[in-house]
């Protein structure tokens, strides 16, 4: 195993250019703002800038004691954010990607930036920004962004035919496995029959504009449930599905769906989606390293977390990256070993909670998938039409995993308690168990 000496050397930031002038907003998550290159520079054309963003700080109190922001106190925050960015990296890399694949991760380039370069472009994504995020902000005190190719935007550059487009596939699948752990209570059984983001939606949305897509279909393999996830996600997206044509985002249509009208040939693209996600090994392998990542459930694994703190394998200070390293490699040695009892294995306090939280991750990282040319010249649109998946010869296309970070071990305390709140509300509103879903796991139970 590399430890985190040797990767400091391996991912040093490198000095480019940066001008404010020549990025801009791309979009954002919950931790991150994005940036896109629009500059004349040879190097960075089709790159973007990932930012980390703070919560915008509530005490505007000009008088406020700010004993607490010398220049000590300053150059240790940058430091710590040099740092996560650093271990961002090194953790989707290293961690992440002996998982699920190292072809499905991104290249990514630390690169140093300045505190003028950060402040200009955070005045000039102000205004393109969704109030919805606006309660974090881009964090002033970063001194080191990550470059990453921008799977979205289409370079000037590319040459197309009349009518071809680029076409790029955003989808935040979600938990691919239904819980089988027997550390759940019986109380909260339904979570062996009803998945996680099927149950979570009674909490997130009202019922005008909750989905019937269930990320079980998705992960299946089998060829008709993933089509029906996927025509479930164009239909109500929810923000688990965005298409980009030409690097423009299509906006939802009035029922919350993905407005069709705007994408070109949308039946066949569905299908060559569809046919994509079955082509490759990503999604099924995310789905099982989640499950398998979790064996504990958070009910199993809450008091195993309260035990590392208590005996002080775990503490207060987020896990090191020769932490996540150490657990990850200690997994694949397990597993590779047969993995004694994959239901019930023998793992220490602090490794089932780093386990725990490599699976949340997992959980929440987002699937891109780049069309070059679409619709796709080697296909005629009658023979494509039919939608018959199986003679498809799929278009040119790269599909990568994105937002791979790892999620901060604070947390667990939230997970157990919105566990127990998405159970609730799922149990109130569907009291009757003959009425409730049945999220399947084996192909071919469900009839859809
Ligand atoms: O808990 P969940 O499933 O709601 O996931 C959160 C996401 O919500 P959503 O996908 O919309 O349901 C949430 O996404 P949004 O902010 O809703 O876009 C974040 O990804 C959050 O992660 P982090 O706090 O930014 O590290 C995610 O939190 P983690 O559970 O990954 O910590
Ligand atoms: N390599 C990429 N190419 C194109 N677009 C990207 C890329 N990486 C991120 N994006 C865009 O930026 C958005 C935010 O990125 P990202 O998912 O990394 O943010 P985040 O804050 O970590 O997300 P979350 O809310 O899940 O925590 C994505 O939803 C996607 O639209």
């Amino acid at each position: 195993m590399q430890t985190a000496t040797a990767h400091a050397s391996m991912y040093q930031p490198a000095s480019f250019d940066m001008q404010a002038g020549d990025w801009v907003y791309r979009g954002e998550g919950n931790a991150n703002i994005l940036f896109a290159y629009i500059g004349e520079g040879s190097e960075l054309p089709g790159q973007l800038l990932r930012l980390t963003k703070r919560g915008v700080p509530q005490n505007t109190d000009i008088n406020a004691d700010d004993s607490d922001t010398d220049d000590s106190s300053f150059n240790k925050e940058q430091e710590k954010l040099s740092l996560q960015a650093h271990n961002n990296v090194v953790f989707t890399k290293e961690v992440i990607g002996p998982l699920i694949g190292a072809d499905y991760i991104l290249q990514h380039q630390l690169v140093y930036l300045s505190s003028k370069f950060i402040e200009q472009l955070s005045l000039a994504a102000e205004p393109l920004r969704p109030s919805s995020r606006t309660h974090k902000q881009i964090d002033p005190m970063q001194r080191v962004g990550a470059l990453v190719r921008d799977m979205i935007n289409v370079l000037e550059l590319t040459p197309k035919q009349p009518g071809e487009h680029t076409i790029a596939i955003e989808i935040k699948p979600k938990w691919g496995f239904v819980p089988s752990s027997k550390y759940i209570s019986q109380a909260n059984s339904v979570k062996h029959r009803v998945c996680r983001h099927c149950m979570h939606q009674y909490l997130k949305h009202d019922k005008d504009s909750m989905s019937e897509y269930c990320p079980i279909d998705l992960f299946s393999n089998n060829c008709t449930r993933v089509k029906h996830a996927v025509d479930c996600l164009f239909d109500v997206s929810n923000d688990r599905l965005r298409v980009f044509v030409d690097g423009t985002h299509i906006a939802g249509d009035e029922n919350g769906g993905i407005d069709v009208a705007k994408v070109p040939h949308s039946q066949q693209l569905k299908q060559t989606i569809a046919d994509i996600i079955l082509a490759e090994k990503l999604l099924p392998r995310l789905g099982s390293v989640q499950n398998r990542l979790d064996v504990f459930d958070i009910e199993g694994l809450f008091p195993r977390y309260k035990r590392a703190l208590e005996a002080g394998v775990l503490t207060e200070k987020e896990p090191s990256i020769d932490d996540w390293l150490e657990a990850a490699a200690r997994f694949r040695q397990r597993e590779e070993q047969g993995g004694s009892n994959v239901n019930a294995p023998v793992v220490d306090d602090k490794q089932a909670a780093l386990e725990f939280m490599i699976s949340v991750t997992l959980k929440d990282v987002s699937v891109l998938i780049r069309i070059e040319s679409w619709p796709s010249a080697s296909k005629s649109e009658s023979e494509s039409a039919e939608g018959d998946s199986s003679s498809a010869k799929l278009p040119e296309y790269h599909i990568a995993v994105i937002d791979a970070d790892a999620k901060k071990l604070a947390k667990v305390p939230k997970y157990l308690k919105n566990d127990q709140e998405i159970v609730d509300r799922y149990l109130e509103t569907n009291p009757n168990v003959a009425q409730q879903k049945a999220c399947c796991e084996q192909q071919g139970e469900k009839d859809i």
